[in-house]
């Protein structure tokens, strides 16, 4: 447009201007940039280049016939059998009602024009002004006409009454021909024209083409301060189609901010005559704050149909990279992430977020690398689906599964600390150049480092829980700051996001937000993140019918969107697969057989169990990562210092050991064929000192 040789640009400034010049040329403010359905706001109006439209239409295009073909299909199907079912029960005898008025009224009509009734006024006037002489004259032509008009009508009774007579005498197939032309005639003419008999039965959606004039009127409507005049509105583009519907990019004056018109978005949606949910106004944050980004569907969201998600059919997911979680209003596939990220969900009541925790779960099921281990704390067993593949599992409102919970984090704790002793094992082989988990490290078993998604649903019982809650909440906000890298998502879902409920550190430092509707400020900008509201982000505006439909933080732009619906049958097929994807790949938790949990350990015993059939001797620090992926729970934050200590209190003494390396327990730490001396224990020590009954060092829970 600024290229457009008819709208001047600002002046600008060139060798003839001083400093001190004041440039008064009025920015222009751009005409409508299409045409407007009525009285246009501007004058001027820019021809538009000829728009091209496809030589095949879109519906007839390879890839869409089979969709057109089932669509003018299926409408066709609904359209007969709308009206199969209404024609004998509705139509036929409200057309024979009307049709029976029809008569009367054609009969009325008929004996009315026989009588010549249209000329009782003139005869009336005459006998008014007292000339009997005109009186005569238009009684005579009354009488006459009459006759005329007597015969006329005689001849067509005649007529009809032989049809109807040779119809009875004689029926057959002309019979009800005759009727079906006849009872519709009548019918038509006796009923009122805003009573039809016959209903439609598609609906066309009401839709408004978007157009400068309206939208500017719909923003003004808004009744912002500062905004009183179309101009001030101004659009850097022109309105187009974008996807089912249409999108205005428009830059309010300045002073104006973008957030003040998605704060009314009601209003805006008044204005365009619209439901709420057809208008989805959004601020652009790579814009100024005036610019503002108006969506307009065809239809409601609430109307639009959601394509199934694509992982419905239970293919295999690799967690490390994105999945379709849920759709935007133009029912664009919005992408999730879970590893390196954890979620923070956070709903009122009945929004939706249960759902959304579990699509979560069911994309990390369907990883048959990926370890389950989560608890469900209302007690209604809305995940208990997913128990058969989750290593550890509990549903309840109750004290147990809240301190289970917290069990579940200590030994995330612990894991975290195992997983970065390794990590930076294979950092310094090499093998993490980011020091993170990736997912060839995820795949070598020996090093436990596949990925763990943990997840908590109704997290609010276990923050705001009177015993646990404090250590839940350090330990909570020490597994999201440490377990990123490592392959340890935790997911959090909460009905309650205020600051008793939902630990600040825990609330600050979730990668990936999801808010669903909320009622307040306050609680939107504690699962989305500080001053989200304030810039637009806002949950508050999903109304009650909008299940499922949320506010995603955390992977790029904030994007406002449905996630995809799972019902509870769907949900246990993709179940049904995972399990299947698991038992292939040896990954199935053997649920028959649950950790027992154990009060005390033998660190001797432990040992002894840890130590690979070939080796004579080990050195400490391979003992201690065997000793961690054991019972990470006792060992998970030992080091080969602890372990000395430990096992000096048994008795055995570390030595010396030198050896070449195989790469399985290094990361091929050491160049081949090279030997190396560490501290360690040789076997027939360890056999000696159990064999001989040294004490073994226990060591309590
Ligand atoms: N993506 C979705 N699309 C359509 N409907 C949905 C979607 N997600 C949830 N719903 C509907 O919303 C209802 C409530 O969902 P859900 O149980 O997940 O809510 P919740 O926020 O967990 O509620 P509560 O806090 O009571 O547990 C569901 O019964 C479902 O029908």
């Amino acid at each position: 447009m600024a290229d457009d040789p008819q709208i001047p640009g600002p002046r600008q400034p060139d060798d003839d201007y001083d400093h001190e010049t004041v440039d008064i040329t009025p920015e222009p403010t751009g005409p409508p940039v299409d045409q407007p359905e009525r009285k246009p706001v501007f004058a001027a109006i820019v021809g538009k280049p000829d728009e091209r439209r496809p030589i095949v239409p879109a519906g007839l295009r390879r890839g869409n016939i089979a969709p057109t073909v089932k669509q003018t299909a299926g409408r066709a199907g609904h359209v007969a059998a709308y009206h199969a079912v209404r024609t004998p029960l509705w139509y036929v005898p409200l057309a024979l009602l009307w049709a029976v008025w029809g008569l009367l009224t054609l009969t009325s009509r008929a004996l009315r024009w026989w009588w010549v009734i249209e000329q009782a006024p003139l005869r009336q006037e005459a006998a008014t002004r007292n000339d009997p002489d005109a009186w005569m004259k238009l009684h005579r032509e009354a009488k006459a006409t009459r006759l005329y008009r007597g015969i006329v009508l005689g001849l067509a009774l005649a007529a009809v009454l032989v049809g109807v007579g040779v119809l009875a005498v004689q029926p057959g197939w002309y019979s009800a021909v005759v009727a079906l032309v006849v009872v519709p005639l009548l019918a038509r003419y006796g009923r009122p024209a805003d009573k039809p008999i016959v209903s439609p039965a598609v609906v066309k959606p009401q839709f408004r083409r978007l157009t400068a004039e309206l939208v500017r009127q719909a923003i003004l409507s808004c009744g912002i301060a500062g905004l009183k005049e179309p101009e001030q509105i101004t659009f850097p583009q022109e309105i187009h189609r974008d996807g089912p519907g249409q999108l205005a990019i428009v830059d309010l004056p300045p002073g104006v901010d973008a957030v003040e018109v998605i704060e009314r978005r009601s209003r805006l949606a008044s204005g365009l005559r619209v439901p709420v949910d057809q208008v989805w106004p959004e601020t652009m944050p790579k814009a100024h704050p005036g610019r503002l980004a108006i969506w307009q569907g065809y239809q409601p969201a609430s109307a639009m149909k959601q394509p199934a998600w694509p992982l419905l059919k239970g293919a295999k997911v690799d967690i490390f990279k994105p999945f379709p979680f849920a759709t935007d209003p133009r029912l664009r596939p919005v992408m999730g992430q879970l590893i390196y990220r954890n979620w923070l969900i956070g709903a009122m009541p009945g929004a939706g977020k249960t759902f959304s925790l579990r699509e979560l779960l069911l994309v990390a099921a369907l990883d048959p690398t990926a370890e389950l281990i989560g608890y469900e704390l209302k007690g209604t067993g809305d995940l208990d689906m997913l128990e058969p593949i989750c290593t550890k599992y509990g549903s309840g409102a109750d004290d147990d599964t809240v301190e289970e919970t917290l069990d579940m984090l200590r030994w995330l704790r612990q894991e975290c600390v195992r997983r970065g002793a390794v990590i930076k094992r294979m950092a310094r082989a090499g093998k993490a150049p980011e020091n993170k988990v990736t997912r060839e490290l995820a795949n070598m078993p020996d090093l436990g480092l596949h990925p763990v998604v943990a997840f908590v649903d109704e997290c609010q019982e276990l923050f705001a829980h009177g015993e646990y809650g404090k250590e839940a909440g350090d330990l909570a906000e020490k597994v999201i700051k440490l377990g990123r890298a490592l392959g340890i998502i935790l997911l959090l879902a909460t009905q309650r996001p205020d600051k008793d409920s939902l630990p600040k550190g825990v609330s600050a430092n979730a990668g990936v937000r999801w808010c669903l509707r909320v009622t307040g400020q306050v609680e939107n900008d504690m699962v989305l993140g500080t001053s989200m509201y304030k810039q637009g982000i806002r949950a508050t505006m999903f109304g009650d019918e909008d299940y499922g439909w949320g506010w995603l933080v955390g992977l790029g732009k904030p994007v406002s969107a449905r996630g995809y619906y799972v019902d509870g049958p769907g949900a246990k097929r993709i179940v049904e697969h995972a399990i299947r994807h698991r038992q292939g790949a040896g990954t199935m938790p053997e649920l028959d057989e649950p950790t027992p949990k154990v009060k005390a350990y033998n660190l001797l015993a432990d040992i002894r169990a840890v130590w690979p059939a070939s080796e004579e001797a080990l050195w400490s620090e391979l003992i201690v990562d065997r000793l961690a992926r054991l019972r990470p729970e006792i060992y998970g934050d030992w080091t080969v210092t602890t372990l000395g200590a430990a096992l000096k209190a048994t008795g055995i003494k570390t030595v010396s050991i030198h050896r070449k390396l195989d790469g399985m327990w290094t990361g091929n730490t050491h160049p081949e064929g090279r030997g190396w001396t560490k501290y360690g224990v040789r076997l027939d020590t360890l056999q000696a000192a159990i064999d001989g009954g040294a004490k073994p060092r226990e060591i309590a829970e």
